[in-house]
């Protein structure tokens, strides 16, 4: 059965919200979430509403350098007045003392941060004053009319206490630590992070460093990709990985490894299998020989490259299988699995998605989704944003995709585009 890209990612996003957001599941949930100490919570996703445990500012303070006074009420409001009246200068009060009553007709040197006084509604900004300088006390300032309120920040102006201030659900940016800091939080509760085994197939396959390989790369072998690639791409998407060894094309040694990790006596803990390799149409298919007849399904999803693509469950346990080649990997998870960790558990941020334009013509087959790899330049001053491709359409494409840093999406209708055309780009 063929299925379009958005049917495909709509399947995906199903058995993870199933898998995850049920009852049963955990991953959502604020129960489980970690403590964490705010320098290590940026970038993960808040459990709960925090709620300001206290005001900003916590109390009525000077946004200006100056004097502070009691405005003269009894003028307009709206009088742009030129008057100015003489104040004796009191005490000058710095940030973080608590500062005594400011007696009537006298202004008080202020600091900006610095606590209003009682008796205080306004602040005139020192080279306002004349003369324009900090005076001792005792000393004459002559002040112009002003406003009650002006350079005055005012108490919770910024966010009052009780209210929301970071919602559940939130990836955590620079913003919400300062703003958790500010509010006093030591630590934040954040969501758990999903944990997905990350399995490599392929008798051909043979890590770095493998001792077979000490004298070269034995003919017909070829050193992972995958495994390298995708813990990579998960674990800057916020996932952890859990490495699987290498897998040979041994359906029953799949099986066997895979029991291992999720089966009834294993600790658990594991949130989501990805496999890659070993789903296609050849007679060594390790993934459709060992889980064909299990709760995987095995589909062909209108896409070049990550045609064909597995999703189902093994033992309960979320299992997705990636096409072999890298860049179908890559693209798999780009399309498939980024976005529905972002829609299901608030992240990663889903990729940035521009219309560019084209560079010179591409064509594309007939019926196929189609995910290039391009070289992305941004808009600047006079000039629009454009794209050119790198490499050519093959999954096998690894040093490209390197070079590359966006996806050109071409839609399945379309078999040939003009240089000039714009494009839908993912920017990597
Ligand atoms: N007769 C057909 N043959 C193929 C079809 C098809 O529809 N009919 N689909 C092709 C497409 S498209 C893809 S994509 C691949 C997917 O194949 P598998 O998922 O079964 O993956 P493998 O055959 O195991 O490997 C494919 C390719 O990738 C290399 N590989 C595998 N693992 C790694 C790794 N860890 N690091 C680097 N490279 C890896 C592997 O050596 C193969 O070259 O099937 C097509 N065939
Ligand atoms: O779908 Mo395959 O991923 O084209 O190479």
């Amino acid at each position: 059965m063929r299925r379009t890209v958005a049917e495909h990612q709509g399947a995906v996003l199903e058995v993870l919200t199933k898998a995850w957001s049920g009852p049963e599941g955990t991953l959502r949930t604020e129960d489980v979430g970690e403590r964490m100490p705010l320098a290590e919570a940026a970038g993960r996703v808040l459990a709960g509403d925090l709620v300001a445990p206290l005001s900003l500012p916590p109390f009525a303070n000077s946004q200006m350098d100056g004097f502070a006074i009691l405005s003269d009420t009894s003028q307009p409001e709206y009088v742009d007045s030129i008057e100015s009246t003489t104040f004796t200068v009191t005490a000058t009060i710095p940030a973080g003392v608590t500062p005594s009553r400011l007696p009537s007709g006298m202004a008080a040197p202020i600091m900006t941060g610095a606590m209003m006084p009682d008796g205080a509604d306004a602040v005139v900004p020192v080279e306002k004053a004349d003369p324009a300088r900090f005076l001792a006390e005792g000393e004459s300032v002559v002040l112009p009319l002003t406003r009650a309120g002006t350079y005055v920040r005012a108490m919770g102006s910024d966010l009052a206490q009780g209210e929301l201030a970071i919602a559940a659900g939130t990836l955590l940016n620079a913003a919400h630590i300062g703003l958790a800091s500010a509010l006093g939080c030591v630590q934040l509760t954040v969501r758990r992070k999903p944990r997905v085994l990350l399995v490599t197939t392929g008798d051909e396959v043979m890590l770095p460093g493998d001792p077979r390989a000490s004298d070269g790369l034995p003919a017909g072998k070829i050193f992972d990709a995958n495994m390298a690639l995708l813990r990579t791409s998960f674990q800057q998407a916020g996932v952890e990985v859990v490495l699987a060894p290498v897998v040979a094309d041994q359906p029953q040694a799949l099986l066997e490894m895979l029991e291992s990790y999720v089966g009834p006596s294993a600790r658990g803990g594991i949130d989501l299998i990805v496999s890659t390799g070993g789903i296609s149409a050849g007679a060594f298919e390790v993934v459709k020989q060992a889980l064909d007849d299990a709760s995987v399904e095995f589909v062909s999803v209108a896409l070049q490259p990550g045609g064909p693509q597995a999703l189902g469950t093994f033992l309960g346990v979320p299992f997705i299988g990636f096409p072999g080649n890298p860049v179908s990997g890559v693209v798999s998870f780009e399309l498939f699995l980024r976005p529905a960790l972002s829609e299901i558990l608030g992240a990663p941020e889903p990729r940035r998605r521009v219309l560019a334009t084209l560079e010179h013509a591409l064509d594309s087959p007939a019926g196929k989704y189609q995910v290039r790899r391009g070289i992305y330049e941004g808009p600047e001053f006079e000039s629009a944003a454009s794209v050119r491709e790198v490499g050519g359409p093959s999954s096998h494409l690894l040093a490209s995709l390197a070079q590359a840093n966006a996806l050109i999406h071409i839609p399945a209708g379309v078999t040939e585009l003009e240089s000039g055309a714009k494009v839908e780009v993912w920017l990597l």
